[in-house]
């Protein structure tokens, strides 16, 4: 069901790309934005039920969130100063009330419908029946809750696979030779129409294809992490409280980790599995590692399969020469210019 709407959501995107081109030959199209808008409307179908439409200010108002919340990252941090009244605190605490009103806006219209519609089995209706009140005094989840674990699938479920999405296309179309090669295994496995999970699964090169991506590109460049206790980490001690940033994007081109073709485009590399791609069976951190790695993981890598499966099906693509290379790391890694292409 859920790749039936990821290839559903894909399908009208697409649907308007040919649109375009039927009035007149080769078209280019930015196509970061485009995936952009995809991807949330892929997580609001499956996990929020609700249209894009419904979520546009949601995530408009969560991405300008995003960009206050990281230009000061790199600043020295004063702690007091999350708490002052500054310019951009009122900004953030008002964009925050507005994201929880609207979410809030939501659930209410799923609590209203419930007895005609049920609580709706996606991932908020989950919520909601976790949390209902014929289960008693004590719900799994407060309402405070779920609005956090809303906000936290519309930020964490969209940005990334986009971003995903972005550099998968910009890889296919610097290398040629591997568009020809993942389109024919795509025409192979899944024909013309909507891929299946099964054909998905069995995109052998894709797979590699994605998971080289996630190296060079990876949408996560750092994570972090908070001693919670007196360590040793390489032979370097680290005292309880230290907050240690994991370079991910350095990691994944490291020689001494990946051997000396590290900076190259090599997704063959990944013929006999992840674990056997670099030097330590967790080398590909992508989706980080351990008990708070990625849970969307599998989700993310089903919708861009389908979706570069469906692409591949329908357009030959190459790179447009308005294309300025310039990774940008808010977050999330993305093209500074955005990604014109030529279909
Ligand atoms: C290519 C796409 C994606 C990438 C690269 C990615 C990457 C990551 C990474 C690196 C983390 C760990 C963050 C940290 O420890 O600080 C994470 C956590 C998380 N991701 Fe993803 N993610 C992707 C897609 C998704 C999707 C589609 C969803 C939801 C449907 C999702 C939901 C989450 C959640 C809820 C967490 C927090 C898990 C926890 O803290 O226990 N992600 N992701």
């Amino acid at each position: 069901m859920m790749t039936v709407t990821m290839s559903d959501c894909a399908g009208s995107m697409m649907s308007e790309w040919k649109a375009k081109m039927e009035k007149g030959g080769d078209i280019e199209i930015e196509l970061s934005s485009q995936f952009e808008e995809l991807t949330a409307d892929v997580i609001s179908h499956t996990a929020f039920g609700s249209s894009y439409e419904q979520g546009k200010k949601v995530f408009l108002a969560q991405r300008e969130l995003q960009f206050l919340a990281y230009s000061t990252v790199f600043n020295v941090q004063i702690p007091a100063l999350r708490y002052l009244p500054t310019e951009k605190n009122l900004k953030i605490w008002k964009l925050d009330k507005e994201v929880r009103s609207m979410l809030m806006n939501i659930i209410k219209t799923r609590l209203e419908n419930k007895d005609t519609m049920g609580y709706g089995n996606d991932l908020l209706g989950l919520m909601l029946e976790a949390c209902a009140p014929e289960h008693g005094q004590n719900p799994i989840l407060s309402m405070d809750e779920i609005i956090d674990e809303c906000k936290t699938f519309f930020f964490a479920g969209h940005d990334t696979s986009s971003h995903l999405l972005t550099w998968t296309m910009f890889l296919l179309s610097t290398h040629p030779e591997w568009q020809e090669k993942l389109r024919e295994e795509v025409l192979r496995e899944c024909g013309n129409g909507a891929p299946t999970g099964d054909m998905l699964n069995k995109l052998q090169l894709v797979n590699m294809f994605l998971l080289e991506t996630l190296r060079l590109y990876g949408p996560v460049a750092v994570i972090q992490r908070k001693a919670c206790s007196d360590l040793e980490v390489g032979g370097i001690k680290v005292p309880e409280g230290t907050v240690l940033t994991i370079p991910i994007a350095t990691i994944h081109r490291d020689k001494e980790v990946w051997g000396e073709d590290a900076n190259e485009f090599k997704p063959m590399r990944f013929e006999n599995g992840v674990t056997r791609a670099g030097k330590h069976p967790n080398a590909l951190l992508s989706f980080s590692s351990g008990p708070r790695s990625c849970i969307g993981q599998n989700f993310a890598m089903i919708e861009a399969k389908a979706v570069i499966a469906m692409i591949l099906q329908r357009f030959s693509f190459s790179l447009s020469p308005k294309y300025v290379h310039a990774p940008m790391g808010m977050i999330t890694v993305r093209p500074k210019f955005g990604l014109p292409m030529v279909l």
